[in-house]
């Protein structure tokens, strides 16, 4: 395992620049997350220090070294793509054991059968091992997909959206596990993902993503607490943070934008709001409300009631502000 450098790497496809000047070090043994939205720059970003994509300008170097002019092979990455890419015509057991019969590895016979099985074991596929990978479902040939980088011991696991075709129950095992594998091992990981859950649950550092551009790079909790931006701040989250003018709430204000997630947001008092709805999800109830003609969501407690049309009073509590561009400024 090892610490993977990025020095203002670039790409271009005609005029879209893809990855704009990203500098970035990813700690040995960190579990670096990319969050942005489609088409900020992610898979990329993946593909350039894979080698599967040829840098513009810039440098990647892996364990100290550049290397600009390897091959995908010679970098010694494992990489997991959102889609599954098996030999079909082979077993399961024989796609997992294939990467470690690289002329290069020459592992011996037991550590590969005792690879395969511990891999088959944590993906929760044992008793399909002998089965064709034709035979199996979209969810199952993922699970073979990411285990066939875990066993390996690459320099760098580079994932995208690895978990993002199984289901719920399945993708929150897998998160688990993944995490344990990660910390077990020391593994250096980098990680494409779309959900805030696995974002905030795995990251040791998370990376946000805005057409190309790093914007910021931060611990999980720098990031949500600490945004330097509207953008920021909208990333992570459930509800999203509102997005608000100041001068919708009385008293003194830091910058004409407020920010406020649903533990900024004390009722009871402030400015008048009409209650739109009241989402249940379970675990959490979502209040939908109408201020001044703007919508505000935030969190209620579960046990009490809001019919639509009730109005209540709601202020901020040490809430973000932003200037008129979406720049932080408190
Ligand atoms: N081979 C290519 N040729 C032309 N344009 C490309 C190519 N690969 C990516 N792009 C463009 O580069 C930009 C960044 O794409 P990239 O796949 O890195 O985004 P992403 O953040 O991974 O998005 P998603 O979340 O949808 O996977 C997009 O506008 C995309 O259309």
């Amino acid at each position: 395992m090892a610490e993977v450098v990025l020095e203002n790497i670039s790409k271009s496809f005609g005029n879209l620049k893809a990855v704009d000047d990203i500098s970035m070090t990813i700690p040995n043994g960190a579990f670096v997350v990319l969050l942005g939205p489609t088409g900020a720059g992610k898979t990329t970003t993946l593909r350039l220090i894979s080698g599967l994509e040829k840098l513009d300008s810039g440098t990647v170097h892996i364990a100290g070294r550049d290397v600009g002019i390897d091959t995908p092979a010679q970098r010694d990455v494992a990489m997991v793509f959102q889609q599954y890419s098996l030999y079909p015509h082979m077993t399961v057991r024989e796609n997992l054991s294939f990467p470690l019969r690289s002329p290069i590895l020459k592992t011996p016979e037991d550590e590969i059968t005792r690879k395969v099985n511990e891999v088959s074991e944590i993906l929760q596929i044992p008793h399909k091992l002998d089965n064709k990978a034709t035979e199996l479902s979209g969810g199952e040939m993922q699970r073979v997909s990411i285990g066939r980088a875990l066993v390996r011991d690459p320099q760098i696991f580079l994932m995208d959206e690895p978990l993002s075709s199984l289901d719920a129950k399945l993708r929150a095992d897998l998160r688990v596990e993944l995490k344990r594998i990660q910390a077990d091992l020391g593994s250096t990981l980098l990680y494409v993902t779309h959900d805030q859950v696995e974002a905030m649950t795995m990251a040791t550092h998370i990376g946000v993503l805005e057409n190309g551009r790093l914007v910021q790079y931060g611990t999980p909790r720098d990031i949500y607490e600490n945004p330097g931006s509207v953008y920021v701040a909208s990333r992570l989250g459930l509800p999203r943070i509102n997005i608000l003018p100041s001068g919708l709430f009385e008293g003194d204000h830091k910058g004409p934008q407020i920010g406020l997630r649903p533990e900024n947001i004390i009722e009871g008092e402030g400015s008048e709001a009409r209650v739109i709805r009241a989402e249940h999800l379970g675990d959490q109830t979502r209040l939908h409300l109408d201020l001044n003609d703007h919508p505000v969501v935030t969190l209620i407690d579960v046990h009490q009631d809001y019919p639509s049309g009730k109005v209540i009073k709601i202020r901020p509590h040490n809430p973000l502000y932003f200037d008129a561009s979406g720049a932080r400024v408190n």
